[in-house]
C-alpha cells in the first residue's frame, strides 16, 4: 500500500491497546545475551520491529559475509561494536540513509582499541569493512556525546570484554542519556558494575564477565506517545485508551511522555498491567527541551499544531541525522496543518505555533522512509481528514500500527 486515508470520529472512544516492545531495550538484550553467551531464548518479549527482527537475523548467524542493517542506527551501531570486538571480518552496510548517517566517532574510538576498520566509500560513513581486532593495550577512550548516544551505547556494552575495561570521557555536550542509562541498567542485570559520574561525564568499567541471565523487554514508550496524542486530539471528554505493558519504573527515558502530555491535556495512570490515559485541561503555550527524548519532538509538534498550542522547542539537535532530516519533514509537513516550525536561534531554539486548518483539501503527508513522521501524524486523522504516504514505513518500530489504529479510525488504504 503506498497510501492510507484516515477518516475522523464522531464519537468517544474507550479501548485497550497492545503496545508493542521497546526496540531499544530488544537490541540491548540481545547484543549483551550474545556477549554473555546466552540463548535467545532467554529473552521475551522481544519486539516485532524490524530493526529488532534484522538484529536477531544478523546475530543467528555469524557466516553472513555482509551485515545489511537497513535503516536501523541501533543494529548498525550496536554490532559494529560487537563484530569488531569479537574479531569478525565483515563488512557493514545499510539503505542510502544509513550510508548517509554518521558513524566516524564509534569507528575512530573502536579503532583506539585496537579494531581495524576502514571506510568502504565515504570517510566517516557506512558501508564499512571490519578486519579483525588486536587489543591496543589503552583503557582510557574520549567521546563526543552530541551526536548519537548509540555509539556510548556500543562501546560500553563491550567494554567487559576488553582487557582492562574502559574508562569512558564523554566529551561536549550529551544527548539522549537515558538511552545511555538504559544501556547501563541492562548490562547490570547480566551482572556488569560500572562506576559512574555524570558529574564529570565518566564511566569506568572494568574487565568482567557477563552473566547470562533472563530478561523480559518492556512495552515501548515511544510506540506509546501516539496514543497519548489520540487522547490529546479526541474531542470527546470522556475519551480514554489503557496502554499495555508499560512500567511504572521503566528504563526507556521516552516515558516522558507522560509529563510533557499532561500541558497537553492527556493525564496518565497506572492501572498494574499498563497506564490509562485520560482527558484534562490543555495550556496554550509550552516550552520543552527534548535533548533526553528526541524521538518524541515529532509527536508532541503534531499535536501542539492541531490544538493551537504554541511550542518553544530545544534539543532538536540530533534530529537531523536520524531516519531523515526530521526537522526538515517536519516543517514541510506542518505546513500542510496550518503550522510553522521556525528556527529562532541557529540550531537551538525553534517555536511552533499557527492556525489548525480543519477545513479545506485533505492534507497528504509525506513520510521521508521515517516511521515516526507516519505515526506522529496518523492521530490527526480523528479530527479532519488526512492521507498518508508510504505507510509501511512504520514497521520499522512498530509493523502492528495500522491495525491498532483501526480500533479508533475509518481508514482506507490506496
Ligand atoms: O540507543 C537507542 O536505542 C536510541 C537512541 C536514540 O538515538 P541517538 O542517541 O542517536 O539520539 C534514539 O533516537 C533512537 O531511536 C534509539
Ligand atoms: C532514530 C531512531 O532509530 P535509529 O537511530 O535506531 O535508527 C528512531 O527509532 O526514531
Amino acid at each position: 500500500m503506498s497510501q492510507i486515508r484516515l477518516f475522523p470520529r464522531s464519537n468517544s472512544f474507550q479501548e485497550q491497546i497492545p503496545l508493542p516492545s521497546s526496540k531499544s531495550e530488544s537490541n540491548r538484550a540481545l547484543i549483551i545475551n550474545a556477549l554473555a553467551g546466552g540463548d535467545v531464548s532467554q529473552l521475551s518479549n522481544l519486539a516485532e520491529a524490524r530493526d529488532t527482527q534484522t538484529m536477531i537475523r544478523l546475530l543467528a548467524d555469524a557466516t553472513i559475509p555482509i551485515a545489511d542493517v537497513l535503516d536501523a542506527g541501533t543494529t548498525m551501531r550496536f554490532l559494529t561494536a560487537y563484530y569488531a570486538v569479537t574479531g569478525a571480518q565483515k563488512q557493514m552496510t545499510g539503505t542510502p540513509r544509513m550510508c548517509e548517517r554518521p558513524i566516524g566517532i564509534l569507528v575512530d574510538a573502536l579503532r583506539s582499541l585496537g579494531a581495524q576498520i576502514s571506510y568502504l566509500k565515504n570517510e566517516g560513513y557506512p558501508p564499512l569493512q571490519l578486519n579483525g581486532f588486536a587489543y591496543s593495550g589503552s583503557r582510557n577512550l574520549s567521546i563526543r556525546g552530541d551526536v548519537s548516544s548509540q555509539f556510548i551505547s556500543a562501546i560500553l556494552m563491550i567494554s567487559p570484554l576488553l582487557p582492562e575495561g574502559i574508562c569512558l570521557q564523554i566529551t561536549g555536550s550529551l544527548g539522549s542519556k537515558p538511552y545511555i542509562e538504559m544501556t547501563l541498567a541492562q548490562m547490570r542485570q547480566f551482572g556488569i558494575q560500572a562506576a559512574v559520574d555524570w558529574s564529570k561525564g565518566l564511566i569506568d568499567i572494568q574487565a568482567q564477565v557477563y552473566q547470562s541471565a533472563s530478561f523480559a523487554v518492556e512495552s515501548d514508550w515511544s510506540g506509546a506517545s501516539y496514543w497519548y496524542s489520540m487522547v490529546a486530539l479526541s474531542p470527546f471528554e470522556d475519551s480514554s485508551l489503557e496502554l499495555l505493558g508499560l512500567k511504572e519504573d521503566s528504563l526507556q527515558g521516552d516515558s516522558a511522555i507522560r509529563d510533557i502530555m499532561l500541558p497537553l491535556g492527556v493525564k496518565s495512570t497506572f492501572t498494574g498491567r499498563g497506564y490509562l490515559l485520560t482527558k484534562c485541561e490543555a495550556v496554550s503555550e509550552l516550552s520543552w527541551d527534548f535533548t533526553d527524548c528526541p524521538d518524541l519532538a515529532q509527536t508532541i509538534c503534531v499535536v501542539a499544531a492541531a490544538k493551537n498550542i504554541t511550542l518553544h522547542l530545544t534539543g532538536l539537535e540530533s534530529l537531523k541525522v536520524k531516519e531523515t532530516d526530521r526537522v526538515l519533514a517536519l516543517q514541510n509537513e506542518l505546513v500542510k496543518l496550518g503550522a510553522r516550525l521556525v528556527e529562532i536561534e541557529p540550531n537551538h531554539l525553534y517555536t511552533l505555533s499557527g492556525s489548525f486548518e480543519k477545513e479545506g483539501a485533505c492534507p497528504e503527508i509525506e513520510t521521508y522512509d521515517d516511521h515516526r513522521m507516519a505515526m506522529a501524524f496518523a492521530p490527526v486523522g480523528l479530527v479532519r481528514e488526512l492521507i498518508i504516504h508510504e505507510p509501511g514505513v512504520v514497521a520499522k518500530s512498530y509493523p502492528s500500527f495500522w491495525g491498532h489504529v483501526d480500533l479508533l479510525m475509518k481508514s482506507s488504504t490506496i
